[in-house]
This record gives C-alpha cells, structure tokens and sequence, in this order.
C-alpha cells in the first residue's frame, strides 16, 4: 500500500487532481489513473496533471497530463493555470514567470498580481496533417479567412474548422449553446474516423464582437464545465471568420476565459483555484473498480 498526497483543484470548473512528482516518488498505471479520475469509486476529476522536474535545462518544471480514461495529452490550457498556483502554494517556487515542459513542448505562464494566471498557449496550427485530421476525398468551404471541413454524423453533416493548440480540436457555431446537441453529436465527433488521434469538440454560439459562449465535448472525458485548449481554439476560429474582435471573452458553463490572439502566440487568463488536500492509498483503489459491473 503507498500514500499518495494530492490536490484537488478547479480552473473554471474543469476539475483536476494535481500531484507532486518531486517531493513523491510513485508511478501510475493508466488503471490507475482511471481510478483516481472516477467520480464513484475514486476521487474523481477531469484530469489528472502530474508535476515532475523538466528535462530541458531552460524550463523551470515539466508536468503531464491524463484524461480521464488514462490517456496522456500535449496541452492543457485550464490545467496550466492550476499548476502555477499549486507550485506556488506548496513552495516549489516563488518566480512570477515560469518556463514549462509539456508534451507539446515549452510554455510560459505568468501569476498575475491580481491572482489570475497568464498562459501563453503557443500558436494554433491549421494543416489538416498537423490536427491531426484527414481531408481526403471531401472538399472545404472557407468562412472569412477560415476553412470549414464537412464531417459527417450518421447521416447528418456539420461543417468544423480543425486546427491544433498542440491538443485537436473540432469547432462548429451553432444558434444556441444550451439547446445543440453536444453529447450526441460532441460523442460522434470524438470519434470520427477522420481524428486519427480522436479530437475535443466544440460548439460556439457568438454572443457579441467579445463575447461568444462555448461548450466543449473533451476528448477522453467527454462534456466539461470549460476546456482551455477549446476556449483557444474556438476564438481563433471566431476571429479568422471576422465575427469577433481580440480580445475576446469565451464564457464557458463552469467560468469565462479571456483569449489574447492578433495572429501568432495566443495568451490566456483566467483563475484557478485549489479545492481541498488528501491523501489516498494508491493499491487499495484497483478492487472496487474491477468490481464495475458493465450492463450494456
Ligand atoms: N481533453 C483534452 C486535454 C485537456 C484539455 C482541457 N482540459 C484544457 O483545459 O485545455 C485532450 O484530450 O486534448
């Protein structure tokens, strides 16, 4: 049996638990993971975002991130600003500014004096092969200076922009945020044969020139309360269909983000906030899980 320490933390209602890697040794199947994310049997979040020491000399930290079914991701906008205010709050660093090693590579994230956090998120990337997402044998339709790829969903067709924030995502616009159909269609998309590596869909409805409102259906989770990665991709698609301004606020079901783009790096801001502390016995939490009866 080992003990495990960890925090519980939300940044706009997207929810994690946050370990230390440095002052903790302990390794983590995916099983695990699945068990420590559940709602029922475990403890339950989102993601699960693991801090470790970099191995690139110019960064500060390295951390990684896992869905909620075990799998590892390369980018997590929401995730980044609970890291910030986690190293913080054990310790582990006073800097304001801190360099980053993530799957996707080295990002920079500044505690800002009012307590929020300031991600640089890196520049989205629109290459279908880059997503990654297969174009073959469908044509595109431009929206501004935007691209819209035709998906189709059991016989119904909805027309996404694909692009990476180092993590795929799918956006759409829909009328009404609260009314389209995100766990059906968000499921399909998820898992559309074109994502090789399955992808985050999101459904935007534009509000105002700054102000559009998101839900996104999480790749490996499924719908979030918020997803920064998605509220990144979502207003770089509104900005290059010229139906919105920078910058824009993307208020999403758990919280609003504000998204910073004039073309190249996007920023982020937001608030992250730590929930409680605990501590959890890593080998007793496989048995009840086992134990999940599978009716379908
Ligand atoms: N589900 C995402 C990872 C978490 C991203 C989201 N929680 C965020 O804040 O960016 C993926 O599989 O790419």
């Amino acid at each position: 049996m080992q003990k495990l320490q960890f925090t519980k933390m939300q940044g706009a209602g997207n929810d994690f638990i946050v370990l230390d890697g440095i002052r903790q040794s302990f390794a983590l199947t995916p099983a695990q993971i699945r068990w420590l994310a559940d709602r029922q049997f475990g403890i339950g979040a989102d993601q699960i975002l693991l801090v470790e020491r970099p191995s690139r000399a110019e960064a500060d930290f390295k951390y990684r991130i896992f869905n909620a079914d075990g799998g590892e991701v390369e980018h997590c906008g929401n995730g980044a600003r609970c890291f910030v205010k986690f190293v913080h709050a054990v310790g582990l660093t006073h800097k304001r500014q801190i360099c980053v090693e993530v799957q996707k590579g080295l990002i920079t994230l500044t505690l800002q004096e009012n307590g929020e956090v300031c991600v640089e998120m890196g520049a989205p990337l629109f290459e279908p092969a880059h997503v990654p997402f297969d174009a073959s044998q469908i044509e595109p339709r431009a929206a501004g200076n935007d691209t819209m790829w035709p998906l189709e969903l059991n016989g119904k067709r909805v027309w996404v922009s694909v692009l990476s924030m180092g993590n795929p995502h799918a956006v759409q616009q829909v009328e009404d945020v609260e009314t389209a159909p995100v766990l059906r269609d968000g499921a399909l998309i998820e898992a559309h044969p074109r994502f090789a590596q399955r992808v985050n869909a999101g459904f935007m409805q534009i509000i105002r020139r700054d102000l559009l409102k998101l839900r996104v259906y999480e790749r490996g989770v499924g719908e979030t309360l918020a997803c920064g990665t998605g509220a990144c991709a979502a207003a770089v698609t509104a900005l290059r269909r010229g139906l919105v301004d920078s910058p824009v606020t993307v208020s999403m079901r758990g919280g609003q983000l504000t998204i910073i783009w004039e073309g190249a790096e996007i920023y982020m801001v937001g608030s992250a906030m730590i929930v409680f502390n605990g501590e959890i016995d890593l080998l007793d939490g496989l048995a009840p899980l086992s134990t999940r009866l599978n009716f379908n």
